[in-house]
């Protein structure tokens, strides 16, 4: 089985790097050249708080530009490609693969998507139209230090399962089981789920609730737990949100509220990855979070006006030049 990962940042080097070192044949996608040479000449270097650290060679893995991927797939394509890419970057991407002109008689590459955020999956399905793409929902947590290092904050699950087709009561047969088996076999959590979109609902919940505030405040996720002022604004975000969600008619767990704390807990220490957008001076992935739930809202004829606000708050933090 050849993997292919489009993205090497904080997540495509955390994947490569444990996938290629575990004996997957992976092949890492980079957007720019100096960073494919930097792979190709010192590998992955993966470390992880209390542990010595995972060094992959470059001999176990191939790394190219994205362009690349489009010569390797005239005549190999992978059989999984994992884009983990941001938002921002995913249609332009999903684009690209739909150009790319596979060998005749080939199967087309099973896409996964490993985007945080909720309204994505049917674009792409809209870009590639017959090809099977899956939603990855990761609490995997990674921050890349350099091109070709990634600091691994965090283990979790990867929940994969196919958008869009509601809650399937069947079970899931043979299909993707080698994919999981990969994953585990590299370290990972996989589960393969017949309800992915409530997963990304539920996650969408809790990036909805922390992910702006902490970039607004420019705290820590622990930090939100600290002063009633801030608690109070979450849970205004935290029932708003479930308003939606009951207005679109999807479902979630009672104790959402106690989870969320949960998570500011457990990430005490941890920069949203919204914060680290927003100091780093680059887009964040507000409108995919945020900004999807005042587009849900807008469809089932709710408010969310706090949804809304936030979601102005952020994105005016960075000046477009005109
Ligand atoms: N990091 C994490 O712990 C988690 C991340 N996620 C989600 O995963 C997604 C990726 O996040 P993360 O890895 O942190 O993001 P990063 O910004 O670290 O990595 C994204 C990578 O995509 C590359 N890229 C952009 N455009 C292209 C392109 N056209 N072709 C090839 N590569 C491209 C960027 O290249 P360049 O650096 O050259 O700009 C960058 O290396 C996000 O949607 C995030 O929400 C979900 C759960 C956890
Ligand atoms: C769960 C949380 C808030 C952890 O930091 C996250 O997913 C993010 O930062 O995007």
């Amino acid at each position: 089985m050849l993997i292919d990962i489009v993205g090497a940042g904080s997540l495509g080097l955390l994947f490569g790097g444990k996938l290629a070192w575990s004996g997957s044949l992976v092949r890492i996608w980079s957007r720019s050249a100096g960073q494919a040479e930097e792979l190709r000449h010192s590998g992955i270097h993966i470390a992880k708080d209390g542990e010595s650290g995972l060094k992959v060679e470059p001999a176990h893995f191939q790394s190219g530009t994205v362009e690349q991927l489009g010569q390797a797939w005239e005549t190999k394509p992978g059989d999984y490609v994992l884009v983990m890419t941001k938002q921002k970057d995913t249609e332009a991407v999903c684009r690209y693969l739909s150009q790319v002109r596979l060998p005749q008689g080939s199967s087309r590459p099973v896409v996964v998507c490993f985007q945080n955020g909720y309204g994505h999956m049917d674009r792409l399905k809209a870009i590639l139209p017959g090809w099977t793409i899956l939603a990855a929902v990761t609490t995997e947590g990674a921050k890349r230090t350099s091109f070709t290092e990634v600091f691994h904050a965090g283990s979790g699950d990867t929940v994969i399962g196919e958008s869009g087709v509601g809650h399937v009561s069947k079970k899931i047969g043979g299909r993707w089981l080698n994919l999981v088996q990969a994953l585990k076999q590299a370290g990972f959590y996989p589960v393969l789920s017949n309800d992915i979109d409530n997963m990304m609902f539920r996650k969408l919940l809790i990036n909805a609730v922390i992910n702006p505030l902490t970039a607004l405040w420019r705290i820590p996720n622990g930090e939100l737990l600290k002063s009633p002022a801030r608690m109070k604004l979450m849970k205004e975000l935290y029932e708003e949100t479930l308003a939606v969600y009951d207005a679109c008619g999807i479902r979630y767990e009672e104790d959402m509220w106690d989870q969320i704390l949960n998570v500011c807990r457990a990430t005490s220490g941890n920069t949203s990855s919204m914060l680290k957008d927003v100091l780093a001076g680059s887009p964040t992935e507000i409108g995919w979070i945020n900004g999807s739930i005042a587009d849900m809202a807008l469809k089932a004829g709710v408010q969310a006006p706090v949804n809304e606000l936030v979601t102005r708050l952020i994105e005016g933090i960075i000046a477009e030049e005109e």
